[in-house]
């Protein structure tokens, strides 16, 4: 049974409405091999929830929050059959985000914070299980904090695989012969029962471990678009979706801004060699992208991605001068904050680095402290306004021509750093961010159009 597994992920823009959730009845029923569900908030509602929990605001403030909660909430709600029986558990939940609320903005705990962002998903799945009974799937909603179990980091926990591997063995497979499992992206728990996140956009990661636990043959995201494409199709109407991508290019993507997929969702993928596959749920007949192990070809170029809010951090000190040992000072302050970096420079006497700094991020708090970290040794300058465009592709240190064409076709813009030749799949630029689109648009149109 459990290899037959197919592992269906509905993201926010999916699940926004009760239209799009019966769009996402047809996609479960239309494979028979679909038996876990994961489902993230409606659209907006997690960006409502991330407002209570970082934004001081008065009583009167989180009630109105919590009023545009429930205003999209009861949308879903007041079409379904049964709206008796399922608004007294939708009202404990809305009562939980008030309660959650109140509470964060006297004793501001990460683990409150952390409550507060996973009740959208809670709340979705109730809806999402409901509206899927109603289209005749036997759903059922299924908690996953009693498998997903990872560590305390609240707003970005690590998964605990061997802990994921046995639970969902022993809670979910048995089910699975009988019920489609409806649970939450994106939400964990810890070895103590306390509520975790993954990450904005980690839903697609819960499905992509939970695949990985239940031995399934695939996994499917669906979303707004029919495809990752050859770059974001909000920059430019020319891109176009692929058939095909490896695990890899999947990853250098998704890490370096392809908001279609979260970065780590290719972990869980690669290392059980699960096909991804990523479609659109209002529109399932157009076909989608298979993210595989290896593709047919390989070609140096393959998309575009943009990474926004970045900062370019430069620490400099005439001590740096013939000594030796201090870049790895450096670099220990930036590994105890568990902090990764993008693009590196080196001169005699400083050093640049960019961080990725999205707003009331896990990583923009990790960011301050390693900066006040860092001026206490060296002169530190910290700039923003950057994005970071990426070519993704393959092979791309060994052939020729490759940096050469690139260059060529973005050579009226200003490049602050570059990256280029660590990696095979890809080279970056970071680039102020009000240039970004065009670069975008102007290298697609010289690779792929
Ligand atoms: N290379 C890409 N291919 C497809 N979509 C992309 C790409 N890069 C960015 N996106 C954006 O990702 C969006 C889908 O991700 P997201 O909004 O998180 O969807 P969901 O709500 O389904 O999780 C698309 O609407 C698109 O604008
Ligand atoms: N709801 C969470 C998790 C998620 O994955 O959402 P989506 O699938 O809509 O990107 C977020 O907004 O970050």
């Amino acid at each position: 049974m459990t290899q037959q597994v197919n592992v269906a992920k509905f993201g926010g823009t999916s699940v926004a409405n009760f239209a799009t959730i019966v769009n996402c009845a047809a996609v479960v029923k239309q494979n028979p091999a679909t038996r876990v569900v994961v489902v993230s908030a409606a659209a907006g509602i997690t960006n409502l929830l991330v407002k209570l929990a970082f934004t001081p605001l008065s009583q009167a403030d989180i009630a109105e929050v919590v009023e545009q909660i429930k205003t999209i909430e009861y949308n879903i709600l007041n079409h379904l059959d049964n709206v008796q029986s399922i608004e007294p558990k939708l009202i404990d939940l809305l009562n939980e985000v008030s309660e959650l609320a109140y509470h964060e903005e006297i004793l501001h705990r990460l683990d409150l914070k952390d409550q507060l962002l996973s009740m959208g998903e809670r709340m979705s799945s109730l809806l999402c299980s409901e509206v899927f009974k109603q289209q005749g799937i036997p759903a059922l909603n299924f908690d996953v904090r009693k498998v997903l179990i990872t560590d305390d980091t609240y707003g970005e926990a690590s998964p605990e695989l061997d802990e994921i591997n046995t639970r969902a063995k022993a809670i979910m497979a048995p089910d699975l012969a009988t019920s489609v499992l409806v649970t939450q992206g994106f939400v964990g728990a810890d070895s103590n029962g306390n509520t975790t996140t993954l990450g904005r956009g980690g839903s697609d990661f819960t499905a992509a471990l939970l695949a990985e636990a239940l031995n399934a043959k695939s996994c499917e995201i669906w979303t707004d678009v029919i495809g990752v494409y050859t770059t974001d199709p909000r920059i430019t109407q020319a891109a176009r979706p692929l058939p095909e991508l490896s695990f890899e290019e999947a990853a250098e993507m998704a890490t370096f801004g392809a908001k279609v997929l979260h970065p780590a969702t290719m972990e869980p993928a690669l290392r059980a060699d699960i096909p991804v596959f990523v479609g659109s749920s209002s529109e399932p007949e157009k076909g989608g992208t298979w993210i595989v192990r290896d593709c047919e070809v390989e070609p140096p170029y393959r998309a575009i991605t943009r990474r926004r809010e970045q900062v370019m951090v430069t620490v400099k000190t005439p001590k740096m001068l013939y000594a030796q040992g201090y870049l790895e000072k450096v670099f220990g302050i930036i590994a105890k904050h568990k902090l990764s970096v993008d693009l590196v420079t080196t001169s005699e006497i400083a050093i640049s680095f960019t961080l990725d700094n999205p707003p009331n991020s896990v990583a923009e708090r990790l960011n301050k402290q390693t900066i006040a970290e860092l001026e206490t040794m060296s002169e530190v300058t910290v700039e923003k306004g950057f994005d970071l465009v990426t070519v993704v592709g393959n092979h791309m240190q060994t052939t020729k021509g490759v940096s050469s064409r690139i260059f060529a076709a973005i050579s009226d813009y200003n490049l602050r750093m570059i990256c280029f030749g660590a990696n095979p799949h890809n080279m970056s630029f970071l680039v102020n961010e009000t240039d970004s689109a065009e670069i975008v648009t102007v290298l697609h149109q010289s690779l792929f159009e």
